[in-house]
């Protein structure tokens, strides 16, 4: 059956496959439907960048909605909708493309616990929509619009970006050497890590030199190769960083101003990956974490005071456990090894000779009391519905959760 498929529906199985096989996911049918949807929008996303482009060309992307699914609407709200189509979920409630998926499919993951649940729901959702299925859907219209042109928005494969240019063996040995330790490098498969390597461009530094400028317009990603750089918000330093670390990311991720200015403290040799490549090749790879966390972490009332830099440097230590009805997740007088945020699900958190002594739910914490005061663990913590947690380890929970600290220790439950 795979033959019969394109090269690249093929690639992506392929991709999908060894995601799969990496992850292990108990819960198949949410990690496939969080996958594809990342993929469609990191696609939408890369073409919406070169839409200029290809509009020079006469080539329509992004034709309007037709109207056998777009809803009844103001002319306004049509017009929002359009325009921010491509940057968002598939699933949330505004895409057009998305009728299919309304009503909780992905926003309310625990609501759709087994198979079946999900079954009943996709039926309950084909009887009240006629719209097909969105991936299908959205398929066929991209085929109308663009066959027969050189860049077909599915066949990424004849993508030369811009930048590229083959390095030179020279400059594969130091930038080898540069990114070894980069854990955004170590996440890219050969063929990726390789592109990624010929669009780097060299830019050479002098001391005192301003390489980004806080509110600006994200343009370039960098690595340091030599010399250091110190980051600046509101002119207060805040950081600084040497060979083997990256900046300018954030504005590139989340098409923000930038965070911070960088200055150069010494003459410094940096390696500049473009917006495009930076958002098509490393974005998925290196920061789906980010993107993964992004909605939980932003939702929750304890991290409110952090910054996007701050949550995006979280995102990167969390790891997602599940745990089953019954499971114990943390036992009293253990000691304390990680944090836990509930991204969905129930516990009960009882104490020896007491009982429950309270229970937390979706955007609830737990694990902080024994971390904060260096004691066992103060009470049993039990699944009481299938939960699903971020974890985050003792030494990122002392480095990276700053102001955070302070609400925690607030509102510690054992204080009284
Ligand atoms: N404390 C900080 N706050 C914001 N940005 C920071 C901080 N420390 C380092 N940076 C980096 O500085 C960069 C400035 O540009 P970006 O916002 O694109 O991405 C930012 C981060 O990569
Ligand atoms: N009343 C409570 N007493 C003790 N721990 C509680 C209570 N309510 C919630 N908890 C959580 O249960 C966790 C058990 O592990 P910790 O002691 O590390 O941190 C504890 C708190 O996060």
């Amino acid at each position: 059956m795979v033959s019969s498929l394109s090269k690249e529906s093929q690639v992506e199985l392929q991709l999908f496959h060894n995601e799969v096989n990496a992850a292990n996911p108990s819960d198949f049918l949410q990690f496939a439907a969080n996958y594809f949807n990342l993929r469609l929008e990191q696609q939408r996303s890369f073409l919406k960048d070169r839409e200029p482009e290809f509009k020079a060309k006469n080539i329509v992307l992004f034709p309007e909605p037709e109207e056998s699914f777009s809803r009844p609407q103001s002319s306004q709200s049509q017009s929002r909708s359009r325009s921010s189509v491509m940057f968002k979920s598939p699933f949330v409630n505004e895409d057009p493309h998305s009728n299919v998926f309304k009503n909780g499919f992905n926003l309310d993951p625990h609501e759709q616990d087994t198979n079946q649940q999900v079954q009943e729901e996709q039926q309950h959702i084909r009887e009240k929509t006629s719209t097909p299925p969105l991936p299908m859907h959205f398929n066929a219209q991209r085929r109308t619009s663009v066959s027969g042109e050189t860049l077909q928005p599915n066949n990424f494969d004849d993508w030369t970006p811009d930048h590229y240019k083959e390095k030179s063996e020279q400059q594969l040995e130091r930038l080898e050497k540069s990114i070894r330790n980069n854990f955004l490098f170590n996440k890219l498969d050969s063929d990726s890590k390789r592109l990624v390597i010929n669009c780097l461009e060299e830019k050479c530094v002098p001391k005192g030199a301003t390489i980004i400028k806080q509110g600006d317009q994200g343009d370039y990603f960098y690595v340091v190769e030599k010399g250091t750089v110190d980051f600046y918000v509101n002119d207060n330093k805040v950081n600084s960083s040497g060979p083997g670390s990256s900046f300018g990311e954030l504005a590139l991720m989340y098409n923000s101003p930038r965070a911070a200015t960088v200055v150069a403290t010494s003459e410094c040799l940096l390696w500049a990956l473009d917006r495009l490549t930076f958002r098509k090749i490393l974005l998925g790879s290196s920061f789906k974490k980010r993107l993964m966390y992004d909605d939980l972490l932003k939702s929750m009332p304890v991290l409110k005071s952090l910054t996007t830099y701050d949550r995006a440097k979280l995102a990167d230590a969390l790891d997602t456990k599940i745990y089953q009805p019954g499971e114990t997740i943390i036992r009293e007088g253990d000691q304390g090894e990680n944090f836990y945020l509930i991204e969905y699900g129930a516990v009960d958190v009882s104490k020896e000779g007491q009982g429950v002594v309270n229970k937390l739910k979706d955007h609830d914490y737990f694990g902080e009391v024994a971390l904060l005061n260096d004691l066992p663990r103060q009470a049993t913590v039990t699944a009481t519905k299938r939960t699903k947690v971020a974890t985050l380890g003792k030494s990122g929970f002392q480095r990276l959760l700053g102001p955070a600290v302070d609400v925690l220790k607030l509102n510690d439950p054992t204080r009284h």
